[in-house]
Formats: structure tokens, C-alpha cells, sequence
């Protein structure tokens, strides 16, 4: 007698001519005369393959072995799954049973759901080919015999092709399109093959035409670039593409600063968009965009404004503003001890900012807000729309150049108004001692004909620009630094006690804050930079270069199309430079210990020639408004809200928008 088991699953199927198992799909024939036991399965499913084992009675029992394969037939109909055939042409259908154990009795075709096979119809045959094909072919194409077309064999899995009838002048300008699209993708690839035809190493994952655009351009977008600066081990430099536009990451402290100080005149200029509307061609003269020595001579006008003795004739002004941030704070928190931070300090820094820049009182600390504040807000947080139309610009200049495209937007046109509207007050002989002073005074002495010609002639729109420029500039990032700093010292409370010690020891030996000891206070500059050092609100910086440049190592040429980028937030979180960078330490940045900084691994406000104008302007802003919060109230983090989170859009680096603490008023 013979017993029939499915081995790997321990399963008894027949044992004799008995059927054991529960399925009904197995059967069990004897034929005596030819001493054969068959095993059938009927309905075979993938279940069913395994092994098999036929055993025999005898003593000792004897087993024989079988592995049943499962496999399942399938129609393929080569070249699919859809064709374009001109109207008039021919096209012929080959469907072929693949995997299949026995020939299959029919091969049939349907056409949208309807067998042709014995369909008479004008200019369509099915012809069988061999054992297990079948043709099916058409001629004189015509509209309808567009469609799905299923081949269909018997115990098969069957197969579609879609057929799209095109004009026969379509399937030209199909394939010219095709080939368009290939000598285009073409060119792309020839145009990110930059780095590599130099011996570059370059990012992985660069897309036709659009290059890194999108991570670069994507929310939290430093996190990327800390990824690729990771990654990229002992490199000093990394290839990048913005859109087809080669970019060269620097990630050596030594080669930042050769490329951006002592060769810096072969990387003077920054990436810029062009202006080609008369009404805002004044914006060619802001000086983060000025090329050359024209940006030299921007520069050395607005330099004077920055320098230790005009920010101490600033400073009362300044200092009575963080007055009216006290006094704002204090009313603030009768309704609600939580501040949100980054509105506070940007009514602060905005009524600082106008001040000193154009002498425009903006009452934005005792109104709560101002018509200011949704202008300048509004240009900080430029829309999607806007970001699009601004790397439009920088992409295809000739198209806006060509149709006009402004890139300006109505905050633009309402700052550079009241900028005019004060140039015409000064003009009348009223005087504040701010920038817009000290410009509209180098403008007289250019203009008094006992002066020698000056190099760079001081116009009327260079004083507008970069009025203007200011506020842009100065604002968001001071404020988001003020946010970034009180977050810091309300999180590590015992800063915040020894910056309020050391802030009543200069009180006790001077009567009061002065410009001198403000400027000189150790820890409290000591918890900024290390707030900069971790939270950069600039997190990269970049230069275009304007002189072909030879690079030592790795040996490259550095082409004028190409733009640096400096990835300063990595840099100041690498472990190479900096002993557990993601831990708060200001003692780093003590006058004992600044020279154990690595130069050219800290630059919050960049390097060399071309860094922050407004760096010395922005520490007396962001020291006198901490100093004064500070000595009025204690500050600590709202419970649930101890982590600092970041805001992800794209710019600047921020905290989070809703970033809030709890002030409360010290005795
Ligand atoms: C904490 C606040 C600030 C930070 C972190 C900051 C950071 C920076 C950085 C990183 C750069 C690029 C430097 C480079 O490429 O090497 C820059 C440029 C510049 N900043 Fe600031 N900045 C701040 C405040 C200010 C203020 C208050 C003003 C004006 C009143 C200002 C005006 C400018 C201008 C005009 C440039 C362009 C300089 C040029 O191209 O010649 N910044 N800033």
C-alpha cells in the first residue's frame, strides 16, 4: 500500500485509496496491473507546490521524493504596453504564452472587450504562429481601431496592448519631440558633468535640468547641506548645481578663508538678480548687490555709519527704544506672562532699524504694530510665488529681461517713498545723526567744488537702496537673534544669573550702561556668540566668481560662472573644530579661550572684505535690549515648551514662529 504526504507542510493526503485529506481537490488512483499509486490535484494553486513524498508500506518503509513546481502561464504581447500607429499605416500584434505546461487549445484576440478572432472586419487577420503564438494584424489603420487590444490563450493569464491612432503628421512631430527631449536631457547631463569632468567630487541625486534646486531650495535646507558636509569626509570642496549653475561647496576652514579674504578679488561679488525696469533700477544700487569697485565705493560711503564712534552717538537713541521694550513687556504680560518672542523683538529691532537708518518713528513698541511692520514682515517671508519669480530671475535673466519682469513688490515702492520723503525733509535742514544723515553728508562733500572728483559718485538712488537695505538687513536677523539668545539663557538659567551678576557689577562701579561698557561686557557677549556659533541666522553665505581662479587642491580651475557657497552652519557644528558642538558652552567664546577657536570655523556674520557692514551696529542692538530685559525680569520657558524649535522655511534660520517664554518682573 502507498501513502501520499506533503511534506513540508506535515500534511497526510491519501493513505491506499482513501482521501485523508479535508481539501476534495486531491485524488488517489490505483492500477494494480501496473503497480502504480497517482496522486491528483485538481484546481492547482501556488499552495500547492512543495514536497512530496510517496511512501510504501514495507518494513523498513521506503519513501520516494517529488517537488512540485507551480507555475502559471501568461500571455505577453511583445513591445508593450501601448503604441502610436498613424492613421493608414499597418500594425501587427505578436502574443506569445509564456511559462505555459501544455499547449494551450485557443489563442484568442478581443478589441475593446470584443473577440475578433472570427469577427470579419475590413483589413484585420489573426493568424496562428506555431504551438503557442498567435499575430494579430491590421492594415489601412482607421480611428476605430484605436483601443485596448487583450490576447487571451487558454488556462493563460491574459495580456493587453493600448494602440493609439495618431494623424500621421503627429507621429512626425512625436518623434521630433522625442528627440528633442533627448538632445535636451542631453544637454543637461553635459551641463551637471561640470564637476566631474574637473575631478570634483559632487552631490549625489542631481535631476535633469533642475540640478540640487529642490533640496537646496526646501524647507530647513542647512540640514541637507550638513548632510552632504558629513558625508563628504575629508574633501574640501564639494560640486553642487543650482539648476545647470556649477556651485562649489567649501568646506575647508583654510580654503574659506583664502577664497574669501586673501584672494577675495577673484570672489568679490555676490549672486545677483538683474533689474531691467526703469522705476526699479534704483535696487542696482543696494550693496549687497553693487559689483567690483562700484561696490567699493558703495561701501566705503556707508562704512562711516558703522564705525565705534557714530553707533556711540546711536547708542542713547538705541537705548531709549529697549527702554520702550521694557515698558512694552511689562504691559504685555498684565494679560499674558507668555511673550511671544519673535514679534517682541521684531517691533524692537524694526523701531531701532528705522530710526537710525532714516529717522522714522514707527511706534511700533507703543502701538503694538505698524503699517512698517507689515511691510517689512511681508518682504521677509517672501510667498512661494515670490521665491519662484526671484530663482526665475537668476535662471533665465534674458526672458525677464526680454518681457520686462518686474522683481520688485509694493512694500519696495512704499519703502523707497518714505526714504525720498525724508531725503526732501533733510534737504530743509532738519538733522537726526542717523545713516541717512551721514549719507546725504558724504553726498554734500562730494558735491562742494573745492572737493577732489570722487572714485564712486554718490547718487540719489544709491542713498534710497541702501536706506532701505538697512531695514531688510537689520531687521529679521537681530530680532531672531534676540529670540535665539533669551530662549538660550531661559533654558540655561544659570547663564541668564551670572550675565544679570555681571551686568550689576558694571552698573555698581559706573551709575549706568554706557556704549563703552555694554560693548565690553565678557559673558554676555560670550552667551551671544555662542548662540550665533550654534544657531547662525545666516546659515551659508556665498560669492560669485568674477576672476578665473587656480585652485592647489584639489587641482581645479574655478571658472567665472561659478558661485562658493560657505556652509557656515556646518561649520560651526563640526567636532573637528568644536569640542561637543551640539552642547550650549559660552565659556568658548571667554577672552581666555577665543584663541583655541580654529579661524574660519565661526562666521555668523561672514568673512573678509565683503562680511556684515551692520555686525558692530547689531551687537549694541541685540547687547543693550538683553541687558535691559534682564535687569527687569527673570526669564524661563513655558512649561511643555523647553525644546527650541526652528522654523523650516526657507531663508534665514529662525526659531519657530510661536517661540514664547515667560517674563516675569524681578524686584
Ligand atoms: C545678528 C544680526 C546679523 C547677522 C547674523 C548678519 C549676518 C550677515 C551675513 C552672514 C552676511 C554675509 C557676509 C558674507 O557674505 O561674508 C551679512 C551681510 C550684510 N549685512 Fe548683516 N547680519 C546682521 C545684522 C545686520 C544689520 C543690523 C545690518 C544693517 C544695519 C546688516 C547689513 C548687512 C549688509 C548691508 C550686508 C551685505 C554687505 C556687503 O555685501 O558688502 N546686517 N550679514
Amino acid at each position: 500500500m502507498v501513502t501520499w504526504m506533503k511534506r513540508d507542510e506535515d500534511q497526510l493526503l491519501t493513505v491506499g485509496s482513501q482521501v485523508y485529506s479535508s481539501e476534495a481537490r486531491y485524488s488517489v488512483s490505483h492500477s494494480r496491473h501496473q503497480k502504480m499509486w497517482e496522486l491528483s490535484i485538481r484546481d492547482v494553486r501556488f499552495s500547492d507546490a512543495g514536497l512530496y513524498e510517496c511512501q510504501l508500506t514495507t518494513h523498513p518503509p521506503a519513501s520516494l521524493f517529488f517537488w512540485l513546481r507551480v507555475v502559471e502561464a501568461r500571455a505577453v504581447i511583445r513591445g508593450g504596453p501601448a503604441v502610436h500607429v498613424p492613421t493608414g499605416g499597418r500594425f501587427t500584434l505578436h502574443c506569445a504564452v509564456h511559462l505555459a505546461t501544455e499547449t494551450p487549445s485557443y489563442i484568442f484576440w478581443f478589441h475593446n472587450g470584443t473577440m475578433v478572432n472570427f469577427l470579419p472586419r475590413r483589413g484585420l487577420r489573426v493568424e496562428p504562429r506555431g504551438h503557442a503564438s498567435s499575430v494579430l494584424r491590421v492594415s489601412r489603420v482607421m480611428w476605430q481601431d484605436a483601443g485596448t487590444y487583450t490576447c487571451e490563450p487558454h488556462r493563460a493569464v491574459p495580456a493587453n496592448m493600448t494602440v493609439h491612432v495618431v494623424e500621421e503628421m503627429w507621429l512626425e512631430v512625436l518623434a521630433v519631440v522625442v528627440a528633442l527631449v533627448a538632445v535636451l536631457l542631453g544637454y543637461s547631463k553635459y551641463k551637471r558633468a561640470y564637476w566631474s569632468f574637473r575631478g570634483v567630487p559632487s552631490a549625489p541625486n542631481s535631476l535633469p535640468f533642475v540640478g540640487h534646486t529642490v533640496p537646496l531650495m526646501k524647507k530647513a535646507s542647512w540640514l541637507y547641506t550638513d548632510k552632504l558636509y558629513r558625508e563628504q569626509g575629508a574633501n574640501k570642496v564639494l560640486g553642487l548645481y543650482l539648476f545647470h549653475v556649477p556651485r562649489l561647496f567649501v568646506t575647508d576652514p583654510e580654503l574659506v578663508k583664502t577664497l574669501l579674504v586673501k584672494d577675495f578679488d577673484h570672489f568679490a561679488d555676490r549672486v545677483n538678480l538683474s533689474i531691467n525696469n526703469e522705476e526699479e533700477e534704483y535696487l542696482n544700487e543696494l550693496l549687497t548687490k553693487v559689483k567690483g569697485d562700484h561696490w567699493k565705493g558703495v561701501r566705503s560711503v556707508l562704512s562711516p555709519s558703522f564705525t565705534s564712534g557714530r553707533l556711540k552717538t546711536m547708542f542713547p537713541l538705541v537705548e531709549d527704544k529697549a527702554d520702550q521694550l521694557i515698558t512694552y513687556i511689562k504691559k504685555q504680560i498684565k494679560s499674558d506672562p507668555a511673550i511671544q518672542l519673535k514679534e517682541t523683538f521684531g517691533l524692537y529691532t524694526l523701531e531701532v532699524i528705522s530710526s537710525c537708518a532714516f529717522g522714522v518713528e514707527t511706534n511700533a513698541l507703543t502701538d503694538g504694530n505698524s503699517i512698517f511692520k507689515e511691510k517689512v514682515d511681508a518682504l521677509s517671508k517672501p510667498s512661494k510665488w515670490r521665491i519662484l519669480k526671484i530663482l526665475g530671475a537668476l535662471m533665465i535673466p534674458w526672458v525677464y529681461k526680454i518681457l520686462k519682469i518686474r522683481i520688485s513688490t509694493p512694500e519696495n515702492t512704499f519703502f523707497k517713498e518714505v526714504v525720498e520723503e525724508n531725503i526732501r525733509k533733510r534737504e530743509k535742514g532738519e538733522k537726526r545723526g542717523d545713516f541717512l544723515d551721514i549719507m546725504l553728508e558724504a553726498r554734500e562733500d562730494q558735491q562742494n567744488p573745492s572737493a577732489k572728483t570722487p572714485k564712486y559718485k554718490l547718487e540719489n538712488k544709491t542713498v534710497v537702496a541702501n536706506s532701505f537695505l538697512f531695514i531688510i538687513a537689520g531687521f529679521d536677523t537681530t530680532a531672531t537673534t534676540l529670540s535665539l539668545v533669551t530662549f538660550q539663557l531661559a533654558r540655561y538659567k544659570h547663564y541668564q544669573d551670572r550675565v544679570r551678576e555681571e551686568l550689576r557689577e558694571i552698573i555698581k562701579e559706573n551709575g549706568t550702561l554706557t556704549y563703552q561698557t555694554v560693548m565690553e561686557t565678557k559673558l554676555l557677549d560670550a552667551v551671544i556668540q555662542e548662540t550665533l556659533r550654534m544657531y547662525p541666522p545666516a546659515h551659508a553665505t556665498e560669492r560669485q566668481c568674477t576672476k578665473e581662479y587656480k585652485l592647489a587642491e584639489p587641482e581645479i580651475t574655478i571658472t567665472s560662472d561659478v558661485v562658493i557657497t560657505v556652509p557656515i552652519w556646518s561649520l560651526h557644528h563640526d567636532p573637528r573644530y568644536w569640542e561637543a558642538p551640539g552642547t550650549f558652552m559660552p565659556e568658548r567664546f571667554l577672552p581666555e579661550n577665543k584663541d583655541k577657536i580654529v579661524s574660519g570655523t565661526f562666521l555668523p556674520f561672514g568673512l573678509g572684505p565683503r562680511n556684515c557692514i551692520g555686525m558692530r551696529f547689531a551687537l549694541m542692538e541685540t547687547k543693550i535690549a538683553l541687558a535691559k530685559t534682564l535687569l527687569n525680569f527673570q526669564i524661563s520657558c513655558v512649561p511643555g515648551e523647553e525644546e527650541l524649535m526652528l522654523d523650516p522655511t526657507p531663508g534665514l534660520l529662525r526659531a519657530a514662529k510661536n517661540t514664547r517664554l515667560v517674563f516675569t518682573p524681578l524686584e
